[in-house]
C-alpha cells in the first residue's frame, strides 16, 4: 500500500488549519479549472496533511460554483489517499442537537446543477457508490472524538441540497419523511467526485441548527449559525489534531473499496477512448489507465 496522506476540506467558516507545521502553499493546476484555493500542505506529528478551503479564501464561492471537479484532482495530485469533509449542517432529529458531530454514513443527493463525475462521453465509468464513506475513516474519526470528548454518533443520512438559500418548511420535513439525519449543501457531488479518484471519503457533518421542520421555531438565518459553527470549528481542529497524531502511515486498505473503486468500473473499451478526456483523466485514473 502507499504512503498515507490525510486531506482535509474545511467547510464554512473552515479557512485554515491551525496547528498545521512547516506549511508550503501548493499551487496545483488541473485539467477541470482552478481548485477554491492553493492547498495548503503541511504534517501534523509524523502525519502528512493537505489542506483545502472548499468555499475558498474569504468564502467566494457558493455551493453551486464550487469546482468541486479541480478541488477532488488537486487533492489527488497532492498525494491525498484519505479526504475528511468537515461540514457545517442543519438537523432533522431531537437528538442530533447543535454542536453535535454527525459521522455520517449515508448520502441522498438533491443536487441539480453541478458536475458530478470525471468520466463521460468518450470514457464512462459507472463506480459503486452503495456504501459511500470509508468505514475505516469514520472509525478513526470515531475514536478521536470520543478521545477529545466531542459530542458525536456514527452514522446518520445527509441530503444534499442544491441552495443557496435555505429550506422550506414543506422542503425540510420532506427531507425529514425521507429517512434524512442532517442537511448540507456541498458534499454531493464531492463524495462521489472522491470516489471516482479512489480517496477514501468521510464527513464530519456538524450541526449548527434544526433547519425548518420544527413548526414553533423560527426558520433557519446564517446570523443564528454563525455562533454555533465559531464553536464547532474549534472542535474541529481538537478532532483533526487528534486523528493525525494518531494516522497510519501506510494507507489501510478500505474494506467498502474506495482504493480500488476503478478495477472494474469503466466500461468503453482502450479503442473507443476519446484521447482528449484520457488526457484529462490522468491524475484521477493512472492506476487502472
Ligand atoms: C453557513 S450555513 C450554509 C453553508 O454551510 C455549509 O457548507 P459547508 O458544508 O462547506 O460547511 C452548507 O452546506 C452551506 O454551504
Ligand atoms: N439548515 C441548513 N440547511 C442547509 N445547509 C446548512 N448548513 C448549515 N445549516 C444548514
Amino acid at each position: 500500500m502507499a504512503k498515507a496522506t490525510l486531506g482535509i476540506i474545511g467547510g464554512s467558516g473552515l479557512y485554515d488549519l491551525p496547528g498545521l507545521q512547516d506549511v508550503r502553499e501548493l499551487d496545483v493546476a488541473t485539467p477541470w479549472g482552478e481548485p477554491s484555493a492553493p492547498l495548503k500542505e503541511g504534517r501534523i506529528g509524523a502525519t502528512r496533511i493537505v489542506f483545502l478551503p472548499r468555499h475558498g479564501i474569504g468564502h467566494r464561492f457558493s455551493p453551486s460554483d464550487i469546482d468541486y471537479r479541480a478541488n477532488i484532482d488537486a487533492l489527488k495530485r497532492a498525494g491525498v489517499t484519505d479526504l475528511v469533509s468537515l461540514s457545517a449542517c442543519g438537523s432533522y432529529r431531537e437528538d442530533l442537537p447543535p454542536g453535535m458531530f454527525v459521522l455520517v454514513d449515508q448520502f441522498i443527493d438533491r443536487t441539480f446543477r453541478r458536475e458530478s463525475s470525471f468520466f463521460g462521453a468518450g470514457c464512462v465509468a459507472h463506480v459503486a457508490f452503495s456504501d459511500p464513506v470509508a468505514p475505516n475513516l469514520v472509525a478513526r474519526l470515531a475514536k478521536a472524538a470520543a478521545e477529545e470528548n466531542l459530542a458525536h454518533i456514527v452514522g446518520g443520512t445527509y441530503v444534499c441540497m442544491e441552495g443557496p438559500q435555505f429550506s422550506t418548511r414543506a422542503e425540510s420535513s420532506a427531507y425529514k419523511a425521507m429517512g434524512a439525519s442532517v442537511v448540507g449543501m456541498t458534499n454531493m457531488p464531492e463524495a462521489k467526485l472522491a470516489r471516482e479518484a479512489e480517496i477514501s471519503y468521510a464527513t464530519v457533518a456538524m450541526v449548527t441548527d434544526y433547519d425548518a421542520w420544527r413548526p414553533q421555531e423560527a426558520g433557519v438565518e446564517v446570523s443564528s449559525i454563525l455562533e454555533v459553527m465559531r464553536a464547532n470549528v474549534a472542535a474541529a481542529g481538537r478532532l483533526v489534531a487528534r486523528l493525525a497524531a494518531e494516522f497510519p502511515e501506510e494507507r489501510e486498505a478500505c474494506p467498502v473499496g474506495s482504493d480500488r473503486a476503478l478495477d472494474y468500473a469503466i466500461l468503453t473499451p482502450p479503442d473507443f477512448r476519446d484521447p482528449a478526456l484520457m488526457a484529462k483523466l490522468e491524475a484521477i485514473a493512472s492506476r487502472v489507465l
